[in-house]
């Protein structure tokens, strides 16, 4: 190909809501029912939009090759090939030898009456080159695990990097509900399917999100089809954050910062935005807390107190001065502490130790205080038990702390299989809330939040690869404490901070270490009109 894809537009925070196939199908089968829209019209929007992605990214016609499945995603390809051959470009078309449902069936044959359709083989996908290969082969509808040639075929496009892939929905092969590819390992693999550009439709799917579909979607972009007032019509909707959606600007919800307009609302004195409580652990242990106190601070708390041993006071007594320090020696000093209501949010956990951290739950959830528990205290729940905690409470795991508490969920979410969908993060995560009655962050790239109500939201930032550095994770716990002590609901003040995290990481950029991204957060905060 003579041009390469441009990613249009800048980097750019996109807040979706997220479907999952279930509930994807659901709503089309609303709007088909209603009379107002055909399945043919939905399949005519989804190509065509596919189609107008390419022209746009590739405006001089070339060379295409589009697969076409045997279900309505292979629909949407004959649907695409119209278009570009409309457009200039020359086409070959292959096609699976079965007869589809009638919407694609319809499309076949409208293509059919235009051009040729060879078989989809391997032979076939080997014989010429094209600039541009288009994936129609599985969409939402993939059930299990691709065998025999079109395993192959996959196989081949995935070891293919000459060819610049566009997928329709997905990359053949992913199971949009989780992320992961059907009977494959849950780890990157090199021939994988990865797109330049995927199209998918209405809106993201879990699996666009997480785990190998981001690095496998490549741009992606939300093609409105028209489903909108079908989809606003359902409840409980599962929020997305990815940095670089493509989604019409009309259709993005109120989400993101909005959270933090309650916040803000009105002056106010210093108690008013919130006291926040950093415990922190024994002598020569204390640069975790203060990470996240200072990143507490900077997260718009009106006070922050440091609370070390008072043997471990002396290590704290340089900068920031705005940092208020208490010596809280045990469970007793903690418990009377807390009978101080203005304060507001609590850490545990980061550098504290864990039988200091074990010590202090007690008291700490007694209180019934908003916090966040991290690190140590995580661990210390391990030995515990994760059961008897609170909806104010986030428990804030990375991957290896989450297998420790939940040993079972991490093993099911290590697993792969022949079927879909793959028991996901979101499933783990959700599970997880429910059962220790906490606001669960799952940490990652692709960072799940589930409250025990089953509310969710995932944040995902796969363009931040320097944002795994020591401490960054204390960072994370102090900015979602600082939301929590100026009044931000636990699931809120857990996404919005996952969200001014990375976004502090993308406005730094590669050298980052964690120091760097407290002092990020009044740039990012102004970048974002918070
Ligand atoms: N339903 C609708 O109204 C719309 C659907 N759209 C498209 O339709 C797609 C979903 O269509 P479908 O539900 O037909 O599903 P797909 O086209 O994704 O594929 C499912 C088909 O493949 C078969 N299949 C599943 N796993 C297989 C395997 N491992 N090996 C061989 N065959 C396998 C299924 O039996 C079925 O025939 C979406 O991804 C999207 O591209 C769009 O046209 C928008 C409108
Ligand atoms: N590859 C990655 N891309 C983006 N963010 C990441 C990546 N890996 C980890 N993170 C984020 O970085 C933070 C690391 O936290 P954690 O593992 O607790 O580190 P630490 O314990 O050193 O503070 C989390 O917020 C996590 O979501
Ligand atoms: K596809």
């Amino acid at each position: 190909m003579r041009q390469s894809a441009q990613k249009t537009g800048s980097l750019r925070m996109g807040w979706a809501e997220v479907l999952t196939t279930a509930r994807m199908r659901a709503i089309e089968a609303a709007a088909m029912a209603s009379g107002a829209v055909s399945g043919a019209e939905l399949m005519e929007r989804a190509g065509a939009a596919v189609a107008g992605a390419i022209r746009l990214r590739w405006p001089r016609p070339g060379r295409a090759l589009v697969l076409c499945g045997p279900g309505n995603n292979g629909g949407d390809g004959y649907v695409v090939a119209r278009h570009l051959a409309q457009a200039g470009w020359r086409l070959r078309v292959l096609g699976m030898d079965n007869t589809p449902g009638p919407d694609a069936a319809l499309m076949k044959q409208r293509w059919a009456a235009i051009g040729a359709i060879a078989p989809l083989t391997l032979d076939q996908l080997r014989r010429k080159p094209a600039d541009l290969c288009v994936d129609a082969i599985f969409g939402t509808g993939l059930t299990r695990a691709p065998k025999g040639e079109i395993a192959a075929i996959l196989a081949h496009l995935g070891q293919d990097r000459a060819t610049e892939l566009v997928a329709v929905d997905c990359p053949s092969g992913l199971c949009l509900d989780s992320g992961g590819f059907l009977g494959r390992p849950r780890e990157a693999a090199t021939d994988e399917l990865r797109a330049r550009l995927t199209v998918a439709f209405d809106s993201p799917k879990p699996g666009h999100l997480l785990e190998r579909g981001p690095d496998c979607c490549g741009e992606l972009v939300i093609a409105d089809i028209g489903l909108r007032r079908w989809r606003e019509a359902a409840v409980a909707p599962m929020i997305g954050v990815a940095p670089s959606f493509d989604i019409p600007d009309s259709r993005r919800p109120a989400h993101g910062t909005a959270a933090l307009d309650k916040a803000r609302a009105g002056g106010g004195h210093k108690f008013t935005h919130g006291h926040a409580l950093v415990l922190a652990g024994g002598f020569g242990h204390g640069g975790a807390a203060r990470l996240a106190a200072r990143a507490a601070l900077r997260a718009g708390a009106g006070l922050v107190t440091l609370g070390p041993p008072r043997a471990a006071l002396i290590e704290h007594s340089g900068p920031p001065d705005a940092l208020m320090r208490r010596g809280v020696d045990d469970a007793d000093a903690l418990a009377a502490l807390l009978a101080d209501a203005r304060i507001s949010a609590v850490v545990l956990g980061p550098g504290c130790g864990v039988e200091r951290a074990a010590a202090l739950l007690d008291p700490l959830l007694a209180a019934e205080r908003p916090c966040v528990l991290d690190a140590d205290a995580v661990t210390a729940l391990a030995a515990r038990g994760p059961g008897g905690l609170h909806p104010a409470c986030v428990l804030t795991p990375h991957q290896g702390e989450f297998a420790r508490v939940f040993p079972d969920l991490a093993a099911k979410l290590a697993e792969t299989s022949p079927h879909g969908p793959f028991y996901s993060r979101i499933d783990a995560a959700r599970e997880a809330a429910a059962r220790s009655g906490a606001t669960l962050l799952l940490k990652g790239p692709d960072t799940v939040i589930a409250a025990p109500d089953g509310q969710l939201r995932i944040h995902s930032a796969f363009d931040v690869p320097w944002l795994a550095t020591a401490g960054a994770g204390d960072v994370l716990s102090g900015i979602i404490a600082g939301l929590l002590a100026r009044g931000l609901a636990p699931l809120d003040a857990a996404a919005t901070g996952a969200l001014l995290h990375a976004a502090a990481a993308r406005r730094f950029g590669p050298g980052l270490i964690a120091d760097d991204l407290p002092d990020m957060l009044p740039a990012v905060l102004r970048d974002l009109g918070a």
